[in-house]
């Protein structure tokens, strides 16, 4: 479904800022797989996300989405197989357009069809019908211009666009993060949901250790460029936060070091 084979990444190559930013990474993912990332700061979390996006291409190394090989293809071109939702609820949506505006442009998403959103009765009461499963109230507020809705609300229309069509590979990054405690449980609990729904294969990033061992079937920890731990099935399930701590520590030789983790909620 994914896979990453040998991903280096320098920025700055022969400069004083150079920055060896992913050390030859293999990571492979099954269909369904959701699995969380965390490591400290600067590990190449987002880096590794670009990757597979296409957002940076890599120095060395091979991406394959779902059997091919995207390794040169750019944002654009593999736009169809990737959906992608950030931590700023205000990139994911268009603010000066509409619900349904926004909710047709993502049926267009990777498709070279004319410009024409191609809005009918049917793609209304199929969004509609869409917006209401999300049971936000967001069904009789098609014709809102998205940037009147909450930071809560623009991420579940995010999310519900990003998956629009069943990508390949859905990239949760930092998603909930902007998020105020209780919102962000609203949209983890629409994450789920979405997820389970569509049988969508997920790579999530994320500073909060507790979510990371709860969320999806496997955790990986990144520390300078490299995966250093790569958690599943029952060694998964008898971790505790602490545990993961413990790990770390033994894997890298230091301690985790993140400005930003949450160890629990
Ligand atoms: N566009 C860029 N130009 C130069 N250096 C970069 C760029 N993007 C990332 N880096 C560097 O690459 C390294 C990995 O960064 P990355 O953002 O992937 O880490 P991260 O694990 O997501 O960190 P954090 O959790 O702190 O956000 C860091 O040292 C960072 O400074």
């Amino acid at each position: 479904m994914l896979e990453l084979t040998n991903i280096h990444k320098v920025f700055n190559i022969g400069k004083v800022n150079q920055n060896y930013a992913l050390k030859g990474v293999n990571l492979k993912l099954e269909k369904g797989d959701f699995v969380t990332i965390i490591g400290s700061n600067g590990a190449g979390k987002s880096t590794l996300l670009n990757i597979v996006a296409g957002t940076y291409l890599p120095d060395r190394g091979q991406v394959r989405i779902g059997g091919q090989d995207v390794t040169n293809l750019t944002v654009y071109e593999r736009a169809s197989l990737i959906g992608r939702v950030f931590q700023d609820p205000l990139k994911g949506t268009a603010s000066e357009m509409t619900i349904e505006e926004n909710l047709a442009l993502a049926d267009k998403r990777g498709r070279k069809r004319g410009l024409k959103l191609g809005l009918n009765r049917e793609k209304r009461s199929q969004y509609r019908e869409a917006l209401s499963w999300l049971g936000l109230g967001l069904e009789d507020r098609l014709n809102d211009e998205v940037k009147l809705l909450s930071g809560g609300q623009r991420q579940a229309l995010t999310l519900l666009m990003a998956t629009t069509g069943n990508p390949e590979i859905l990239l949760l990054d930092e998603h909930t993060a902007a998020l105020d405690p209780k919102t962000a449980v609203k949209i983890i609990e629409i994450t789920r949901k979405i997820v389970d729904r569509n049988n969508l294969t997920v790579l999530m990033v994320t500073h909060d250790l507790k979510q990371a061992l709860e969320m999806g079937n496997r955790t990986i920890m990144m520390d300078r460029g490299e995966i250093i731990l790569d958690l599943k099935d029952k060694e998964r399930e008898n971790t505790t936060v602490e545990g993961l701590l413990k790990k770390f520590n033994e894997k890298s030789g230091h301690d985790f070091t993140d400005d930003r983790v949450l160890l629990s909620r």
